[in-house]
């Protein structure tokens, strides 16, 4: 491979490059764009869909519980109402199946919803009731309880052989209900299953009262729960514990059911989805094409010179001299538009037009200050570099080719770098090296606003510290940062470095200042960004320039 010889083949070579890395980047932000404006797109249906999806899940298991809570209530009611008959009865002076006890029990029967019929038992037949005294025999029981309780399945109706009834029986006195009234709600939806259970009951042993599939492995999943809701095989479960037996109301809703519920919702959801993506997705293009709009036009404001310099002024604070200034880029668009630097410069480092930004910043400095500084050579100006020119050589050549040129000397320059975003610090290292090597400055600006500590700091070796404005404006203030400049000027004090408060407003800051030993300040106080020839009548204005910027590169 042939080696260039001539700075204009490194210069041709450099921009080879630059124009390969700027073809990649921009088809990497293309596609990344392509991606995201997918993403957006398809997300809020997507995101709508699953809502539709938990909405009906939400909506069937609310619909179950409440069934289950139901059914649970009736069976824990027909309970309730079963024993306080037969604990009248039991309490009643009469005789069993005296005048007075049967008048009691058909009073009873006739005030209660559920009991069907309710008398005397001995020796498993019924004796006497509320509904004459034919004896009738109660079959087997299915549960005994310790307390003598006695609940019984499958009672036999007499004068009718299809119907079964349960029957409750205790101190000689029984119930008699009809198993199919808690679960008459049961019409409601088709496919449902419904039971009330006890709890204690073996696995084997028949359902208390159920009607449909129902699975006594369910009752498991309510653990210590007082209500549970879950799907097992083709249902949706629901059961809720009773809070005055140990039993549980069970309702089971087809699963089958749910799809067509989330077609109901995802009608409704779904197509605001589809346009809050398409919304989303034409914006975030527009947006991206308005930053493409944006990079090309800097890219053809760079060629048709539609950048320039303002300068603010920096001034000695103990004698007031107007020593220095700091440049600031401008961009006026052919449309007249005004755009700070604040928005055009990280597009800059986006879109890899940074380098040519600074080459055009140094040689609107050199055009705008080389006659002044060739008159007044302790005079500085300070430029502001990017943290991606940091990371690579060119700026260093660019300086060099400056500096080369004559007319601007090395002590004339201030570069300022921000410690913020500095990703490779061995590589800003170097470039710091290399420019301090030729005598130019270099100082940190904005400094407090990142994470760089004391040991950041020295690491990269340099000569003067600017303070943030935000900590300016909070001196003489409650603002809880009210502190940390004094810490901050301490800090380089020790470490020697030259001092400049950005962003001065009034006078009370100045003398804060003054009195801290600050040497240089800039801002509103002193002067807002302006053309070159007016911060420079500022400094000859004055009886002497001070000297102490540019002699501080001595201490470092
Ligand atoms: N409220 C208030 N503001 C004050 C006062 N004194 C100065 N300022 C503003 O504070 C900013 C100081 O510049 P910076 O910290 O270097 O911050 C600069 C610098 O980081 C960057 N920048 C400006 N020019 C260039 C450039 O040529 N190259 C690069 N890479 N960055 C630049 O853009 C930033 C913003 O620059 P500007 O918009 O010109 O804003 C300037 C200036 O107009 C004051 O008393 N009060």
């Amino acid at each position: 491979m042939r080696r260039c010889r001539t700075s204009g083949c490194r210069q041709g070579a450099r921009e080879g490059r630059t124009l390969m890395k700027n073809v990649l980047r921009n088809r990497f932000l293309l596609a990344c764009t392509i991606l995201a404006a997918l993403g957006a797109l398809l997300a809020p249906p997507w995101l709508a869909w699953r809502e539709a999806d938990r909405h009906a899940y939400a909506t069937q298991a609310d619909l179950a519980l409440r069934y289950a809570r139901q059914v649970g209530h009736r069976a824990d009611e027909m309970v309730r109402q079963s024993l306080g008959g037969i604990r009248q009865l039991a309490q009643s002076r009469d005789a069993p199946c005296a005048s007075g006890q049967l008048a009691l029990m058909r009073r009873i029967d006739l005030t209660s919803t559920y009991i069907q019929t309710i008398g005397h038992v001995r020796d498993g037949v019924i004796r006497c009731s509320s509904q004459g005294n034919t004896p009738m025999p109660l079959g087997n029981h299915i549960l005994r309880a310790s307390d003598g309780l006695k609940v019984y399945s499958h009672v036999p109706v007499e004068g009718d052989t299809t119907t079964r009834m349960m029957a409750i029986e205790r101190d000689g006195y029984v119930a008699l209900l009809h198993t199919d009234l808690p679960l008459d709600a049961s019409s409601a939806i088709p496919g449902m299953s419904l039971a009330a259970l006890h709890l204690e009951r073996r696995p084997d042993e028949p359902l208390s009262m159920s009607t449909g599939f129902v699975d006594r492995a369910w009752l498991k999943r309510l653990g210590n729960r007082r209500e549970v809701t879950f799907t097992d095989g083709r249902y949706l479960v629901a059961v809720t514990r009773s809070p005055l037996f140990p039993s549980a109301g069970v309702a089971a809703l087809p699963l089958a059911d749910l799809p067509a519920h989330r077609h109901v919702v995802a009608l409704r959801l779904v197509p605001a989805g589809v346009v809050a993506g398409i919304a989303m997705a034409a914006a975030l293009l527009l947006l991206a094409r308005k930053q493409t709009s944006l990079a090309t036009a800097l890219r053809k404001g760079l060629r048709d010179n539609e950048f320039f310099m303002l300068y603010q002024p920096v001034v000695a604070l103990q004698s007031g001299q107007c020593v220095g200034a700091e440049a600031l880029l401008r961009w006026r668009r052919s449309t007249g538009e005004l755009i700070g630097p604040d928005v055009f410069i990280p597009l800059a480092e986006q879109t890899g037009t940074i380098t040519a930004l600074t080459a055009r910043v140094l040689e609107l400095v050199e055009h705008d200050t080389r006659h002044f500084l060739a008159a007044h050579p302790a005079f500085h100006v300070a430029v502001n570099v990017s943290t991606t020119d940091l990371e690579s050589d060119p700026i260093v050549e660019l300086f060099d080719a400056m500096l080369a040129r004559g007319g601007i000397v090395a002590a004339n320059l201030v570069v300022e770098i921000t410690e913020r975003g500095i990703l490779d610090i061995e590589a800003a290292r170097t470039v710091i090296g290399a420019l301090r090597a030729r005598g130019i400055k270099v100082a940190i600006d904005d400094f407090g606003t990142g994470y760089a500590g004391l040991s950041y700091l020295e690491s990269l070796h340099v000569d003067a510290l600017k303070i943030d404005r935000s900590f300016i404006e909070a001196i003489g203030t409650t603002a809880p940062t009210n502190q940390v400049v004094s810490h901050i000027i301490a800090m380089a004090s020790a470490m020697r470095l030259v001092m400049v408060a950005e962003g001065v407003e009034t006078p009370a800051q100045a003398d804060y200042l003054r009195t801290w030993k600050v040497e240089y300040a800039q801002g509103w106080l002193y002067g807002q960004p302006q053309p070159f020839e007016a911060v420079a009548a500022l400094a000859t204005s004055g009886a002497t320039l001070a000297p102490r910027f540019a002699g501080a590169a001595a201490t470092s």
